[in-house]
């Protein structure tokens, strides 16, 4: 169990309901989480399909209003996730769905009040030249900047763990693909866990780039449990991006270990709201 009495950092959580109580159906999360006492939620994008029907979107809307919760983020359309997808930004063939993905999350933003997308890059795919993947990609976040602009929202980049083609490792991996976009409003989802286990140096993650991170996300190393379950120093990264001058929310985006409302023992109830 992690001691957070003597934390410093008061950066505000987010519960994460595409991890969290999973063992809900997906319309029952936002009111449990509510009843946690969680005040702003995120998911991962929550349909099947890149547009989902209208009654679908309505019902998922419907859920979050009635539990009283923020949606703070939603990530795009990213594929069959369960088949090994990780988004569709870099897919060549697949620019028509990438876009439909995006303005549906945008109108879905919209609705809700959310305000930061989660653009998962996309894998390498066999056959498929690597620079001009990287190319489609700039174009495909572009339109995703341009987008979310509208809207006065912003696009985050991920570097994931786990996924072999998925070429976005680390914090610089990301940072290269930003510089080479030139969109303020598209920047680092410094996900501490991801970046961990891919052997991302964190101190300089959570002290240099921190004016570059748009959200920051945590579950321990190994595992990707919940804090206190591993060796990550989370509470000592969280403290260093927010001496840093990071003053944005913590996904808590965990596979809890044992069910969902006990794994969250280890955050004080009080800590739960976002302001
Ligand atoms: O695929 C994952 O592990 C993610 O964190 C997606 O946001």
């Amino acid at each position: 169990m992690i001691d957070l009495a003597g934390s410093r950092h008061a950066l505000p959580y987010v519960l994460n309901l595409s991890m969290v109580f999973t063992e809900l159906p997906l319309l029952e999360r936002p009111e449990t989480a509510r009843a946690a006492g969680f005040t702003a939620v995120e998911y991962w994008w929550p349909f099947e399909t890149a547009v989902p029907d209208a009654a679908e979107a309505d019902a998922f809307v419907v859920s979050v209003e009635q539990a009283g919760v923020a949606v703070t983020g939603l990530n795009f359309f990213p594929g069959d996730m369960a088949a090994g997808d990780r988004g569709l930004v870099t897919w060549p063939g697949r620019e028509g769905e990438f876009a439909a993905g995006v303005a549906s999350a945008i109108e879905l933003g919209e609705r809700l009040g959310c305000r930061r997308f989660n653009a998962l890059y996309g894998n390498r795919i066999g056959g498929a030249d690597p620079a001009g993947q990287d190319k489609l990609g700039l174009e495909n976040l572009a339109l995703a900047s341009d987008a979310a602009a509208r809207i006065d929202a912003e696009i985050v980049l991920e570097p994931l763990s786990g996924a072999e083609k998925y070429p976005l490792k680390t914090a610089g991996d990301v940072l290269k693909v930003l510089d080479d976009l030139g969109r303020d409003n598209v920047k680092l989802l410094a996900d501490l866990y991801h970046l961990a286990v891919n052997g991302d140096d964190l101190d300089t993650v959570t002290t240099v780039h921190t004016g570059r991170i748009g959200h920051v996300q945590i579950a321990d190393v190994p595992g990707r449990h919940q804090p206190g379950t591993g060796t990550l120093d989370i509470e000592g990264y969280l403290d260093k991006l927010r001496t840093a001058g990071y003053r944005g929310q913590v996904g808590v985006e965990y596979e809890p270990d044992g069910p969902s409302a006990d794994s969250l023992s280890w955050l004080p109830f009080e800590r739960r709201r976002l302001a």
